[in-house]
């Protein structure tokens, strides 16, 4: 059927006009039309279309009805159009269709048919075409509008209206039919649940048995009405189980987040990529492990534990996980922190010029995408649109723009969230704040920036002396052009502790010519929750000597610099001995021979890694020289940064062509110093370190042999040693002041001075060399004791002292 669509309805007949003849014009839903129309009001109820319930009232339906078509009956008789009829119209957008259906409802409600679904309607569709096919519902339509135009304008009945009854009362039929289908279709569906569902199946075949067949079938025409039948609630609450059926649970609801994730598990890698690197360790899950995991999922890492109570096991701390103590949402921001995003350059700092763009990279020459050969990553640039032609979503070289795109704000001026940021402040057991990232990173992705104020050397001497003398923490970072960053007023960065076995690098970049440093992911990248710490080197600390609290296995000990390779065996070494030497108040007699074993061992342990550090060292001399004989080359070519291809090729084929030779051959002529200076520093360090383990362990050996000779001595009836009795009576300590520790002076010159406040530590040490044997004595007492009694600085336990008097003023 056709109608005007009233909104459209005066075309536009001008020749400009763009409009097409089809578009005001509205194909109609037959279905929701001619045939509704017909049947409207003398089909009888059927089971798909409609309740005695709800079936809308029919005198006010009929009438309904009756004007509606006569309307759309004048509307159609000025707009016949076969190609519409033939059903080639383009057809109206289902909205409008809608809309029109719903403008033809009945006040009461839905017509009979009308509201039949689509796979009813096809349905019926079928089956009205088997009852009749010697007539066409077109034809009805056709007679309908003529009947009805008929009627209006009260002409002869037409012959055709008998063709109308005879297809009113087909259509009368058609549920019979349609229901009959219906039923096939739900035995089908029965048959295919059984097969699916085996005993859930069955619970369906009962349920069906018990609840009317003719419930059902309308509950799938009309489920908006079934749903308020109880019997049919019932009926579908009975067939839940079915649809438990076609959902398999996934793994995880039954067991948990975490299964299949052990303590090898890295966070910041794939599934895929923890399966195959723990199973290289061998470490994957036995099938045995696993079950027991089953029965009660807990934390990550910890199921083992508590599972497994193995004493054997090998136990590690629990710490909750991330997500459970995650402090999202209660941001710590300390209150002494200005926070800084930007350098700011301060006083004569404010008058060097940046350095200019010197590195061009030419990975789009070879076709790379600026990967670890880039020329600029190698020169520490970061690649832009001016240096880099590689475009910016292929370069891998512009971390800065890529921290920028995260962290600044986002175009609805939204802040950007934890996530964007990565990293927070976090409160330490004992380091003060430290940082912790709120998210992964890959290894070598950059971070955070570390911003502040940038002084010059003059302004940062004067801060340390004025501002920062008693200060607990020291925010100054050494950066380019002997300039340093101050970040006392900063960013974030400027929590992030101290570690011996950092996770992250600090770094300095040149980004468009200005010189900006942050921190990045060290090689194994960072998860979620992990502490983020950098190796402070820090000169600074030299002489100050803060115990470093990082806890790692490799620990130095204190913070400061890095040590030499020299300082490092020394150290490595001592702590070997003291390891295996017995302590002063140990019954050393008995364990004599052990010790002895021991010592043994540690020499052979320690000639193995004097070793070790010779073929480091003689590998590092190696590389240095290659590395300086390229730098020689590309300085006699005369290419510093700003590399040409051309001569590229030529000094790589120069390299290839001297290489054999390069060990061998004299130092390169541009810059001889350089290319020796590291050599011959590494073979001096090296020759030290071994000189110095060498002499340690033989001078500790030594002592060691001596004093216990020495005790074996004395368990043998020997006289005690000769220790001069202590008289405090002549002098008084000075309250020890600042490093120097405690000063002493007679009495008799100071009358005036108060007594000492260390006085019980100094008589402490004076306990101690009674006893003979001096043990460790540190800080101010020790000061003290060495004026006082003439000790050694270093001296060790089982030395004997002398008693040196201080002289008189
Ligand atoms: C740059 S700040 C780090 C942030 C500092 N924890 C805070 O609360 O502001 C450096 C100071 O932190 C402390 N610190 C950092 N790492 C440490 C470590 N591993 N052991 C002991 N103290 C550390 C030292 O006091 C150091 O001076």
């Amino acid at each position: 059927m056709v109608a005007l669509d009233e909104t459209n309805s005066t075309r536009d007949s001008s020749p400009e006009s763009t409009t097409s003849t089809l578009s005001c014009i509205t194909v109609m839903d037959r279905s929701s039309t001619a045939r509704n129309s017909i049947a409207a009001s003398d089909t009888p109820p059927t089971s798909v279309g409609e309740t005695s319930t709800d079936a809308p009232d029919a005198s006010k339906s009929d009438n309904k009805v009756e004007r509606r078509r006569s309307g759309r009956v004048r509307q159609s008789i000025a707009t016949y159009n076969d190609t519409i009829l033939a059903g080639t119209a383009i057809h109206t957008p289902r909205k409008y269709l809608e809309a029109e259906a719903a403008k033809n409802r009945t006040v009461s409600g839905d017509t009979l048919v009308g509201n039949i679904d689509e796979p009813a309607q096809r349905l019926l569709d079928e089956a009205t075409e088997k009852l009749d096919p010697a007539w066409d519902l077109n034809d009805l339509q056709e007679d309908a509008t003529t009947v009805a135009e008929a009627s209006t304008v009260k002409r002869r009945e037409s012959t055709r209206l008998s063709k109308l009854k005879g297809a009113a009362s087909a259509i009368a039929s058609a549920p019979s039919a349609l229901r009959k289908r219906t039923r096939e279709a739900m035995d089908s569906r029965k048959q295919k649940m059984t097969a699916l569902g085996g005993d859930k199946g069955k619970i369906m075949q009962s349920t069906e048995e018990e609840v009317d067949i003719t419930e059902v079938e309308e509950h799938i025409s009309k489920r908006k009405r079934i749903s308020k039948s109880p019997a049919t609630v019932a009926a579908l609450s009975q067939s839940k189980p079915i649809a438990e059926a076609c959902f398999k649970k996934k793994t995880w609801q039954n067991h948990g987040m975490y299964i299949g994730q052990s303590r090898g598990f890295k966070a910041n890698h794939t599934e895929a990529q923890n399966k195959q690197e723990q199973k290289a360790a061998g470490i994957i899950a036995t099938t045995a492990q696993k079950r027991e995991n089953w029965a009660l999922p807990l934390p990550m890492f910890t199921w083992e534990k508590h599972l497994m109570d193995d004493p054997t096991d090998e136990w590690f701390n629990f710490e909750l996980p991330y997500e459970v103590y995650n402090t999202q949402g209660r941001k710590i921001k300390p209150h002494d922190w200005h926070r800084i995003s930007k350098n700011r350059y301060v006083g004569d700092a404010a008058r060097i010029k940046p350095n200019p763009n010197l590195s061009v990279c030419e990975c789009d020459k070879w076709g790379t995408v600026c990967d670890e050969n880039c020329h600029n990553r190698v020169m520490r640039y970061e690649c832009d649109d001016s240096n880099c032609k590689v475009t910016a979503e292929r370069c891998t070289n512009r971390q800065f723009a890529e921290l920028k795109r995260r962290t600044e704000k986002k175009e609805n001026k939204r802040e950007p969230n934890a996530y964007d940021v990565g990293v927070e402040v976090m409160p330490t057991r004992d380091r003060g704040f430290g940082v912790r990232a709120a998210r992964t990173f890959d290894p070598g992705q950059i971070i955070v920036e570390y911003t502040g104020e940038v002084i010059d050397q003059n302004e940062c001497d004067r801060r340390m002396r004025e501002e920062y003398a008693n200060n607990q923490c020291f925010y100054i970072m050494r950066f380019e052009n002997k300039l340093f960053i101050d970040a006392t007023k900063g960013s974030i960065a400027r929590f992030v502790n101290h570690s011996c076995a950092p996770n992250c690098e600090m770094s300095t970049m040149t980004v468009n010519g200005e010189p900006r440093m942050a921190l990045f992911a060290g090689p194994n990248g960072i998860g979620t929750g992990e502490e983020l710490t950098y190796d402070y080197n820090f000169e600074d600390f030299g002489d100050a000597k803060t115990k470093c609290l990082c806890g790692a296995p490799t620990c130095r000990g204190t913070l400061g610099k890095k040590e030499s390779l020299a300082a490092g065996v020394k150290r490595k070494a001592q702590n070997l001995l003291d390891a295996i030497l017995p302590k002063p108040d140990e019954d050393r007699s008995s364990k004599r021979r052990k010790v002895a074993n021991a010592v043994r061992s540690q020499i052979a342990k320690t000639t193995h890694a004097v070793n070790t550090v010779a073929a480091s060292a003689t590998q590092a001399i190696e590389q240095s020289r290659s590395r300086e004989a390229r730098l020689a080359r590309r300085h006699s070519s005369g290419d510093a940064l700003v590399r040409q291809p051309g001569k590229l090729k030529k000094v790589s084929a120069n390299a290839r062509q001297d290489a054999p030779s390069s060990s061998s051959s004299s130092p390169p002529p541009r810059s001889p110093r350089q290319a020796h200076s590291k050599r011959e520093r590494l073979t001096t360090v090296l020759k030290s370190s071994t000189r110095t383990l060498k002499s340690t362990t033989q001078s500790q050996l030594t002592r060691y042999f001596a004093s216990s000779t020495q005790v074996t001595a004395a368990a043998a009836p020997a006289p005690a040693p000769q220790i001069p009795e202590l008289d405090f009576g002549d002098y008084e300590e000075l309250a020890p002041q600042g490093k120097s520790g405690g000063r002493l002076r007679p009495t008799t010159m100071r009358p005036g001075l108060q007594r000492p406040q260390t006085s019980a530590s100094m008589k402490s040490v004076a306990a101690t060399v009674r006893s003979g044997v001096v043990r460790s004595v540190r800080g101010p007492r020790k000061a003290a004791a060495m004026v006082r009694y003439g000790l050694q600085d270093g001296a060790g336990s089982g030395e004997t002292i002398r008693r040196v008097l201080v002289d008189d003023e």
